[in-house]
């Protein structure tokens, strides 16, 4: 499984530990930035991961942010991103196994590193559960495509 993990200013510590996590469990990834706790704009770094997923070049992506709030809401308005905020396993696991969640977002400003490693593991092993699970899933689709602009 390959990786999209980014952060802005505000996450720019927790995508450390989120990186840290997945060079010890072995796991490829890439870091779309930022590379410094200098500010940045969360959507910018959202829609480069995102897209990242979307095209299919990597199978999920990590986003961090100072809440995880902004750069969820920036992901989700690209197509195909089932981004979802968590911050405990319950939802970790459930974003996969109920929603095929793509991308998870977490918020430095919210939990510590000790908690983001868990979810991010939770949320790394937990699978789509399929059933129906996926004819939910295929409803966010198309009211993704009945508002997708035509000239994409
Ligand atoms: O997405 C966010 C808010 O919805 C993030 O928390 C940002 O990191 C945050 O807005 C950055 O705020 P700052 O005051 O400019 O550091």
């Amino acid at each position: 499984m390959k990786i999209a993990v980014a952060s802005d200013h505000g996450g720019y510590i927790l995508k450390k530990t989120v990186i840290a996590l997945l060079e010890e469990s072995s796991i490829a990834y890439k870091d779309f930035g930022t590379f410094s706790a200098d500010p940045v704009d969360y959507p910018d770094i959202a829609l480069a991961v995102a897209e990242a997923v979307s095209g299919g070049a990597y199978e999920r992506g990590i986003l961090c942010c100072g809440t995880g709030i902004g750069v969820a809401i920036a992901a989700n308005k690209v197509p195909g991103i089932r981004a979802g905020q968590c911050h405990d396993t319950f939802s970790a696991r459930a974003a996969r196994e109920h929603n095929d969640a793509n991308i998870l977002t977490m918020g430095e400003r919210v939990i510590g590193p000790g908690l983001a490693r868990d979810i991010v593991t939770t949320w790394l092993q937990a699978e789509f559960q399929g059933g129906r699970h996926s004819r939910r899933v295929d409803k966010i689709g198309v009211i993704e495509s009945k508002y997708n602009c035509s000239s994409r």
